[in-house]
């Protein structure tokens, strides 16, 4: 005898996705990101590990890329956006400084899910860290939160910074999908990485280009854009805060600076740095001065940032090390 309920399920289905008032409106999402599986190979696993960082081109189709776009103007046009802020922290008190034209919201703030289908779905999506896992078994990847960016480019840009560190929080992979069909070069906007003591490297922000970083280990920056800059961010988490990765931008083995210091000395997260800190130090105070308002809470932040200089530059033996130490 057949049982008389079989069909119900499938009936309760059907009806349930037609009395949905939002069955006829919903956007049509990418079934997946599933181009991302062959676009990360082995190798890009192994230049993250290594010096700490990897681009990715065409990482997603072009109709994804033009999706995400769209969603994030669209988010700027309804004024979903909000301005980005520095944290300064000073003894017990923290303040925040709105850093000029750079507009942002994380994909869990309230409206941003329903008005970015697209981007709360790739948030949900588990290939690239999946793929990460694959060829960084070392470094088991968890989770992920993204925020979206809107760069208004009025000379709008990041002072050098990293972004998390390994005793705060548990992110240790940034990724980071630039939207730009129109950039061109001289608009700006380029992504400054510093993976001292190999020399700097500048990433222009193409569109469909996926940049993966060391969140913890790299310093980086934007450099001042010129023209209209949109991305995302996506950061990667491991599961226990504490955990290694030992080290995501190992140094050459035969780094110069090991000569005059061993490897093992430069490895530490803080003494790498501090000389990072020495190495960019003109540059740094450049670009804290860049990304703010000419106010007084910008002078506060300078000077704060003067009391964290370590005055050496000026000895000729350290400027001897720094210049024979940077590994092109
Ligand atoms: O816009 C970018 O390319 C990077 C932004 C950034 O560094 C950040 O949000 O922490
Ligand atoms: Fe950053």
């Amino acid at each position: 005898m057949k049982p008389y309920y079989r069909p119900l399920p499938r009936l309760a289905t059907w009806l349930r996705q037609y009395r949905s008032p939002s069955y006829a409106e919903q956007p049509r999402l990418p079934a997946s990101f599933e181009e991302l599986a062959s676009a990360v190979t082995p190798a890009h696993g192994q230049a993250l590990w290594e010096r700490g960082y990897t681009v990715i081109d065409g990482a997603l189709s072009h109709s994804t890329c033009q999706g995400f776009r769209d969603e994030i103007l669209g988010l700027r046009a309804s004024g979903l956006l909000h301005l980005n802020s520095t944290h300064l922290v000073k003894g017990s008190t923290r303040s925040l400084l709105q850093k000029h034209g750079i507009f942002e919201a994380e994909v869990a703030e309230k409206g941003i899910q329903d008005a970015a289908p697209s981007i709360e779905a790739f948030q949900r999506d588990r290939t690239l860290m999946t793929m990460l896992s694959l060829y960084l078994p070392q470094l088991p990847l968890h989770s992920q939160l993204t925020k979206v960016q809107l760069n208004a480019g009025d000379g709008s840009c990041f002072p050098l910074h990293y972004d998390s560190d390994e005793s705060v929080d548990s992110r240790r992979i940034t990724a980071i999908l630039y939207l730009n069909p129109d950039w061109q070069r001289g608009d700006g906007g380029e992504l400054k990485l510093y993976p001292w003591p190999h020399e700097p490297v500048t990433v222009e922000p193409l569109n469909n280009r996926l940049l993966l970083f060391s969140t913890c280990r790299m310093l980086h920056r934007v450099l001042p854009a010129s023209r209209e800059r949109v991305c995302f961010t996506t950061w990667m988490s491991v599961m226990k805060p504490g955990s290694p990765p030992a080290s995501l931008s190992r140094l050459h083995q035969q780094s110069k600076a090991g000569s005059m210091l061993p490897d093992a000395l430069l490895s530490e997260v803080e003494v790498r740095r501090a000389l990072a800190m020495l190495a960019y130090q003109e540059e740094w105070k450049c670009s804290l001065a860049e990304s703010h308002r000419d106010d007084a809470s910008r002078d506060a932040l300078l000077t704060d940032f003067a009391g964290k200089e370590m005055h050496s530059p000026g000895n000729s033996q350290w400027r001897a090390f720094m210049s024979i130490a940077v590994v092109p």
